[in-house]
């Protein structure tokens, strides 16, 4: 068993749960589903820098990364250094996330709000709109191609993006289809917990020019992502590199700002 796998029976049990405590009708009264949604590909597409922040308090791979941090601090301070979206880890028991902390991020800012979740239940999507979430994560390694058709057309429906994760061929074959709005190469091996931007590199060309190409994990310099743009990278999600600072707001405006010289 892979870690994916036992995310995903973990995530099975949690969402079986939730679905015996509060209804999808339910959900959908809250005041965040009739709220305007931002999108992340469109702000990708219209930046020179193109970086997604994540909010990420531990890992798999890192154990503890920084759980001294107010979600609310860390969403501002990414949105004063300008970047074109956030990502919030909303699964608790590998991550340390929660959905409280996609509100709280909802209420600190106006920037698209990418939900980073495992997610293989339209529940899981009506909960994202209903905690204001803009954008959604679907990773091809734990979804069928009819299950990625299923959900991703949810998300649209619901006004929001949706970020399709890979990472080999075999995944990124099975998943095109018009329901996207981008597609993310991951770095991270998930069996070694390696990153090897070559991932990235070398999946490019198979992307059709019609997505926003994102690349995932791993990327800590601005080396890094001016060697991935010349592959047509519009999209940059940074998580540990900026998290694992006493403050990553002000890591990522550095970032960001030695980006644009
Ligand atoms: O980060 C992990 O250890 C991990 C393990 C298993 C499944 C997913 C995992 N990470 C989720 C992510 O995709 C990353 O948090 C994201 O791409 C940012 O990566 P990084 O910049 O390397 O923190």
């Amino acid at each position: 068993m892979n870690i994916l796998d036992k995310i995903v029976a973990d995530k099975r049990k949690e969402v079986d749960l939730k679905k015996s405590l509060i209804t999808i009708p339910q959900l959908e009264q809250s005041v965040m589903m009739e709220r305007t949604s931002i999108s992340l590909a469109e702000e990708l597409k219209n930046s020179t820098t193109g970086i997604i922040a994540e909010h990420k308090r531990r890992s798999p791979s890192k154990s503890i990364i920084n759980q001294s941090l107010n979600v609310q601090d860390v969403a501002k301070g990414y949105a004063r250094a300008g970047v074109c979206g956030m990502s919030v880890l909303t699964d608790g028991k590998y991550f340390g996330g929660s959905l409280d902390d996609l509100i709280l991020a909802r209420a600190a800012v106006n920037i698209p709000l990418l939900r980073k979740e495992f997610i293989i239940d339209e529940y899981q999507i009506v909960e994202a709109r209903a905690y204001g979430a803009d954008v959604i994560l679907l990773i091809a390694a734990i979804l069928s191609r009819e299950e990625i058709k299923t959900l991703s057309e949810t998300a649209k429906s619901l006004g929001l993006d949706v970020l399709l994760e890979v990472h080999n061929e075999e995944e990124l074959q099975k998943s095109i289809m018009p329901s996207l709005d981008m597609l993310g190469v991951n770095n991270r091996n998930l069996k070694t917990f390696e990153v090897n931007l070559e991932t990235s590199k070398s999946l490019s060309e198979q992307i059709p020019d019609d997505f926003v190409k994102v690349s995932e994990s791993g990327i800590s310099s601005i080396e890094a992502i001016q060697e991935l743009k010349p592959y047509g990278y519009q999209g940059f999600l940074i998580g540990e590199n900026f998290m694992k600072t006493d403050d990553p707001g002000k890591n990522a405006k550095e970032f960001i700002n030695e980006l644009k010289k």
